[in-house]
C-alpha cells in the first residue's frame, strides 16, 4: 500500500493508481502508476473489480482495481507515495478510504466486485454502498 503524500486523499492510506491517460488502457495506467509512485514493475496484473463512485453533485469516476501478487524492483519512496507493507490480517482501514472497508476484502478473498459508492461532494462521507461480486 501508500501513504499518498499529496492529492485527494492526502494522508490515506491507499493503494497505487492514478488517472487513465489519452491513448492507455486501464491495465497499462496500473502498471504505470506503480512504477511512477514506488518504482516496482508489476506482473501480470489480475482485474479483480470496478468500482464507481458517484457525489451528489452528479459527477462519476470510474476505478478499475488490478490485482499483482509478483513484481520487479524495490519499493520506494516517491514524490506523491510513501510505500509501505501491510498485513491482509491487519489492515490499516482506519486509516484507509471508508469503501476500502467494504470491497477489498472481497478482492482478497478472491472474489471480483462491481460496486457502487454515493459520497458527498466534499468526499467526507459515504452515503450509499452497493456491491456485487462473484
Ligand atoms: C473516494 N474513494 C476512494 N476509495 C478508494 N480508493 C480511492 C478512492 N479515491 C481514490 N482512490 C485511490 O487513489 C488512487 C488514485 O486516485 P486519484 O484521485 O486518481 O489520484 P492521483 O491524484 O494520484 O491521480 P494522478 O496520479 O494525478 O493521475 C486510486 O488508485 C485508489 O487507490
Amino acid at each position: 500500500m501508500i501513504k499518498k503524500k499529496r492529492g485527494l486523499g492526502e494522508g490515506l492510506i491507499t493503494f497505487p493508481g492514478g488517472k487513465v491517460e489519452e491513448n492507455e488502457t486501464p491495465l497499462e495506467c496500473a502498471i504505470r502508476e506503480a512504477e511512477e509512485e514506488v518504482g516496482i514493475k508489476i506482473i501480470n496484473p489480475k482485474k479483480v473489480g470496478v468500482i464507481t463512485f458517484k457525489q451528489i453533485n452528479g459527477n462519476v469516476q470510474v476505478m478499475h482495481v488490478y490485482l499483482a501478487t509478483e513484481f520487479i524492483g524495490l519499493s520506494k519512496e516517491s514524490d506523491e507515495a510513501i510505500p509501505i507493507w501491510v498485513s491482509r490480517n491487519d489492515l490499516p482501514f482506519k486509516n484507509m478510504w471508508i469503501d476500502d472497508r467494504i470491497w477489498l476484502p472481497l478482492v482478497l478473498e478472491g472474489k471480483y466486485v462491481n460496486c457502487v459508492f454515493e459520497f458527498t461532494d466534499d468526499w467526507k462521507f459515504m452515503i450509499s454502498s452497493l456491491c456485487e461480486f462473484t
